[in-house]
């Protein structure tokens, strides 16, 4: 069954300009990140293509293994042990109208990669203990991040990681410099990584799950708060959920992962109001809803994410999906169609798969 927790707002709430910027931060195309395993090869992101426009918030949806972790971690140029990004390219645009930089193309441990990773695209994660380091006080570690790469003496980091703080919300951040992080709650110690992330003021935040694990009121604080600075340092955020609840409160794009591939992208009026693909219709149906909804089962998704060693033929959710038709479904991968400007799905159902 599928894990999306009951959001007080189930419907899209952000007011957006869409007047797009053309020249996007970040521009992910095709991208493969596999893991050589002892029991097979994972294609955890396999031919995955996407942008994060400027000061934007692009969310990754999708079950558990459907590769949005990974596709961050990618962006990081950081895959975890045992993987490596094979092939694809991630265009790094700090400058608009400059060329861009290939991420995959620097080596992940190079001085290169070394100055864009945490200083110009920064994570959060779900787990604030396992950014913070339990030995050092959070002034220290911030200070030593700052002067990694901003070129700052001691005092002028001290104080623009104060700043920092305040900036997140972190009430006298002067004398919690000297807090260790046991020593803060979980949504202040969540805030606290915040600041650690946008302590070199990156352009992009990739947000892992950050608000999994607080409880409703904290979730609420942390998003309102990362809306905040989105807009005050017009930074650009993937966001990674399982929580359509609260994708339909953060997200401008959404990009809708299954089994390594994006099956559905688009603004987020449009995948909420005008979804085209089979699985993006399962996950909104499967979503609670607080009015209106009776005493009907919720529906949820028949079967279980395929394993990804043990990919089915055809298209990967043609085993679950309702509309799937026998021997077009499985037999044939579609590619991606587009639906309006904007609105991406890959389904034999659509355009020139049919
Ligand atoms: N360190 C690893 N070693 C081997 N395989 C991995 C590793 N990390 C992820 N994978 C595999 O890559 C695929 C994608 O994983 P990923 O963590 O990106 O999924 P996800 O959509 O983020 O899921 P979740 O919501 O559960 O975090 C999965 O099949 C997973 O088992």
């Amino acid at each position: 069954m599928l894990q999306i927790p009951m959001s007080t707002k189930p419907m899209p709430a952000k007011e957006t300009d869409r007047s797009a910027a053309p020249d996007p931060l970040i521009e992910v195309d095709n991208l493969h990140t596999h893991f050589f395993g002892n029991a097979g090869l994972v294609r955890a992101v396999d031919g995955v293509s996407f942008s994060i426009p400027r000061g934007r918030t692009v969310c990754v949806v999708g079950e558990s293994g459907s590769g949005k972790s990974i596709t961050g971690r990618s962006i990081l140029n950081q895959v975890p042990r045992g993987g490596r990004i094979v092939s694809g390219a991630i265009r790094y645009r700090p400058d608009a109208g400059k060329p861009p930089v290939d991420i995959v193309a620097l080596d992940p441990r190079g001085k290169d990669m070394r100055a864009i990773r945490g200083a110009q695209i920064a994570l959060i994660s779900q787990e604030p203990m396992a950014a913070l380091s339990p030995v050092h006080t959070i002034g220290n570690q911030m200070i030593e991040v700052i002067r990694l790469h901003l070129n700052m003496g001691r005092r002028e980091a001290k104080e623009h990681a104060i700043e920092t703080l305040s900036l997140v919300g972190i009430p006298r951040p002067r004398e919690r410099m000297e807090s260790y992080a046991f020593q803060f709650s979980g949504g202040m110690r969540q805030r606290v990584c915040i600041a650690l992330a946008l302590s070199c003021r990156p352009k992009l935040l990739i947000a892992d799950e950050p608000t999994t694990a607080l409880d409703v009121t904290t979730q609420a604080n942390i998003l309102d708060l990362l809306s905040t600075l989105q807009a005050d340092f017009n930074l650009s955020v993937l966001f990674v959920t399982h929580d359509l609840g609260v994708v339909s409160e953060i997200a401008d794009e959404v990009v809708v992962m299954y089994l390594g591939k994006v099956v559905e992208a688009g603004d987020v009026d449009t995948i909420f109001h005008a979804p085209a693909h089979p699985y993006t219709r399962a996950l909104l149906q499967s979503v609670p809803r607080m009015h209106g909804g009776g005493t009907k089962r919720l529906p949820t998704i028949e079967g279980m994410v395929p394993s990804p060693l043990d990919r089915p033929q055809g298209c990967g959710f043609h085993p679950r999906c309702a509309m799937a038709v026998a021997g077009l479904c499985d037999r044939k991968a579609p590619e991606p169609v587009t639906i309006s400007k904007g609105h991406v799905a890959s389904c034999l159902l659509h355009g020139e798969n049919r």
